[in-house]
Order: structure tokens, then sequence, then C-alpha cells
């Protein structure tokens, strides 16, 4: 077999394709990327990020629907940037966030914030900012941000982020819209706090707004809890609150191995045909995604230290750890490996490709065919959403670089933490 018909496919972008045996981010050699600037490194696709947005596009053609991108799932400043330029919208989760996306020049009119656990500050920036909308998982923050909000004179513009008790068919750690996840206000409780906020002097009641989780490859959990938002639709008219929007979340899901993504067009055209159906047709629809806009745009490039046979199995340790990408020991995430110069002189083996990190849990992949020696460069695929924004400092194993291929080029957009860095911020008692 020649070595070009044995290379392996990447999942999920086009834009990561081997080239004369070896693997290529937009054209720009992973291998000297690597070289250049060092692993473990986050590697990210201009193009990808667009392809991805576009898809979202395509799905809405000429509705009115927003999309928020759920920056969580990754926040470089390059990555925002990009998604400010293509007129994208943000939902984010804190204060932090909002200054990233202010930062970038995004703006605060198309922001949804989202979370739990909104303190009284965090209000504050987002009100002087002029956000969108704020969406309230309790009527413990509905009072809250009514006083501050009236406080500054203000009305919080509002959707209550409702849980639909919906089973998204996700991971139980990723499912947020089921009865027993902290999000939310019960779907039955929801009109009493409807008319509770519709009282309140710092509240405008907005919208409506649902998220049930994430990694969803299936349209029938979306359209139910859509269902159930459109239900409560009828009762809050039948009170006289009319809502301008519906938000529903973020979740769609992409291709980490063999799942088929769920395209937005797909859904999106379900979703317009329901509330055009039940007479909400002329509501905007907002949108929170932020795996299927950054996931499979992103590689983690490490290098193999050493390899370690043993009776039990073979370990390929390299220097990405868990504390880099923590998705496979947290969820059992299944994540791609590609050798990046795949090895025809070399006889494949069955490793678990393992970190540094004192722990056993520290693993991301197990049970992979790969033709690797000492020093060769790994690809781990679809690592570009809730990859380096999860990133910690254990082990004090300073944080990874992050570079954005675009054309043939490259321009590092985080650089590689120093070890001096991470003690700036500590003292010892004297
Ligand atoms: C409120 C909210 N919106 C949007 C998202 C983005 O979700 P995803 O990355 O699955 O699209 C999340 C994360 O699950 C979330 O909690
Ligand atoms: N961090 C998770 C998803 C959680 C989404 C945020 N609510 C993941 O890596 O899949």
């Amino acid at each position: 077999m020649s070595l070009s018909a044995s290379l392996p496919v990447p999942v999920g972008s086009p834009h990561f394709a081997y080239r004369d045996g070896i693997l290529h981010a937009e054209g720009v050699s992973v291998a000297q990327l690597a070289d250049r600037l060092g692993t473990p490194l986050y590697i990210y696709s201009r193009a990808a990020l667009h392809a991805a947005y576009d898809a979202y596009r395509q799905g809405i053609g000429e509705r009115d629907v927003l999309v928020c991108y759920g920056m969580k799932a990754n926040s470089n400043l390059a990555v925002l940037r990009e998604f400010a330029r293509m007129g994208s919208g943000f939902d984010i989760v804190s204060a932090g966030e909002l200054q990233r996306v202010l930062a970038v020049g995004g703006d605060p009119g198309k922001v949804v914030f989202s979370g739990v656990g909104k303190q009284a500050a965090e209000m504050r920036l987002a009100l002087e900012a002029g956000v969108k909308c704020f969406n309230v998982e309790s009527v413990a923050e509905l009072h809250r941000l009514s006083s501050v909000a009236h406080a500054m004179g203000k009305r919080a513009p509002v959707s209550l982020r409702v849980n639909p008790d919906v089973d998204p068919k996700t991971h139980p750690y990723i499912s947020t819209g089921l009865k027993e996840n902290k999000f939310g206000i019960a779907i039955e409780e929801a009109p009493a706090a409807y008319r509770t906020a519709a009282s309140l002097p710092g509240i405008q009641v907005v919208g409506v707004d649902c998220h049930i989780g994430s990694q969803i490859t299936e349209t029938a959990p979306f359209l139910d809890a859509l269902d159930k938002l459109l239900d409560l639709l009828d009762v809050l008219a039948a009170d006289g609150i009319r809502v301008e929007h519906l938000d529903l979340g973020g979740g769609l899901g992409i291709r980490y191995s063999d799942e088929t993504a769920l395209a937005p067009k797909t859904l999106l055209s379900r979703v317009f045909e329901r509330i055009d159906a039940r007479g909400y047709g002329s509501r905007q629809i907002v949108l929170e995604p932020g795996r299927s806009l950054v996931g499979n745009a992103g590689l983690l490039v490490t290098r193999v230290e050493y390899l370690k046979p043993t009776d039990a199995k073979n370990f390929l340790i390299v220097d990405a750890a868990m504390n880099d990408l923590i998705r496979p020991t947290l969820y059992e995430a299944y994540h791609g490996v590609l050798a990046v110069r795949p090895r025809a002189d070399e006889a494949a083996a069955l490793y678990d490709v393992v970190g540094p990190v004192c722990e056993s849990g520290d693993w991301l992949a197990k049970d992979r065919s790969l033709a690797v020696r000492e020093g060769d460069y790994l690809a781990i695929e679809s690592a570009g959403a809730y990859g380096m924004v999860m990133a910690s400092n254990y082990n004090t194993r300073p944080r990874a670089a992050e570079v954005m291929v675009d054309g043939g080029s490259y321009h590092v957009v985080r650089a590689r933490e120093t070890v001096e860095q991470l003690f700036a911020l500590e003292s010892t008692l004297g």
C-alpha cells in the first residue's frame, strides 16, 4: 500500500488535510508550526471559523435570526474578533467575557448574558454597556437585577431562561434542560415568574430563553423544547405579556468520530415551520451556538516524549496533558488523534495517549492505532471548543500557545505562558 493511500482522513474540517504526507492547516505545515512554536500548541483555522459561521448564515437566509456565539467555547480575542467582524453577537456568562467582547469591538447590543450566578457588579457593567438581554435563571436573580437597574435609572431587558425538562440525549454532565439541572426556571413556574418580572420597576420583559444541553445530534429535543416555549408564549399572551424574541440556546453537536453533525439549516428550517404554524413567525430567533462554530476549527498539537510498552498496554507519553485538554477525562470524550507525519516505516501499535500529569485520569485518547516514534508530533482533533478555555496550570504547567492560520500564513494569538508569569501573582509570607 502506498503511503498516501494509508493516510487517515481528518474529521470535521476540510481545512486540515494531508499534503506530501504531512498534516497541513490551511496550507501551513503543522510540523513546521510545532517546530517553530513548540508544543503543546493549539492551532485554529480562520477559514474553518468562517465556514462554520456561514453554515448558520445559509440556514438563516432572509429570516430574523441573531447568532450570539457562545464564547465560553473559545474566548481567544482573535477568535472573537473574527466573529465580531462577521456580525455575530455573543452569549456571555461573566463580566470577564463582556470585557473580551468590548475589547474586540463587538456590539454590546448583540450580547445576551446567561448564567445562574450573576453578581450585582456584573449586572451594572452589562447595563452600562447596554446588552441586548439578560437571560435570568431564577426569581431571586430577577429581584436583584430589578433593584440594580432601578438604582441606575434603567430597566433591564430580560428573558427568563426556562427549563423545559427535555432530555437532550447527550452526556449527563453537559445536559442542562432537565429538571434536576441547576439551570433555568421550571417551565410550570415560568408564567408566575413572568408576571413577577412584568411587575418589577427595573425589568423590561423582552424574550424567552432555553438551552437544553450541548453536543446534541438530533433535532427532536430542540423541537420538543421549542413546542414547550411556544405553549408558554400562548399562556403569556393571555396574561398580556408579549415577547419580542425566542432564544433557543446553543447545543448543536459536531463530528468527533462518526457522529453526523446537526446542520444549522436542517434545524432552522424545522424551527421556522413550527413558529410560523403557531403564529409566532414575526418573532426574532436568537441562537447561542458555541461548539458548532469553533470545535472542528481547532487542533491541539503535542510531541511524543516516550513510548512505554507494559504488560497491560502500550502508552504514548506526550507533552500535552489533562491540564491542556480536560474533555477526555472529564466526560470520557473521544477526540481523534492523527500522526502529523504518519510513518510508513514503522509498525502501527495500539496505544493509550497520556500526559505527564500525576493522575491516572490524565489521558487524551485510548486504544489508538498509531505508527510513531519518540519526537513525532500528534494532532488531537476537534479541540477548538472547550479546549484552551478549560486549561489549567495543574502541576505548574504553563498553558499552551495558540496560533491562528490564515491562508498560507500564521499569527500567534496567545503566547505560551512562562513559569515566571505564574509566580508573578503569588507571594510568600515574607
Ligand atoms: C446558556 C448556554 N448557551 C450556549 C451554550 C453553548 O453551547 P454549545 O457549545 O453546545 O453550542 C452553553 C453551553 O452549553 C450554555 O450554557
Ligand atoms: N465544556 C463542555 C460543554 C459544556 C457547555 C457549557 N454549558 C464540553 O466540553 O463539552
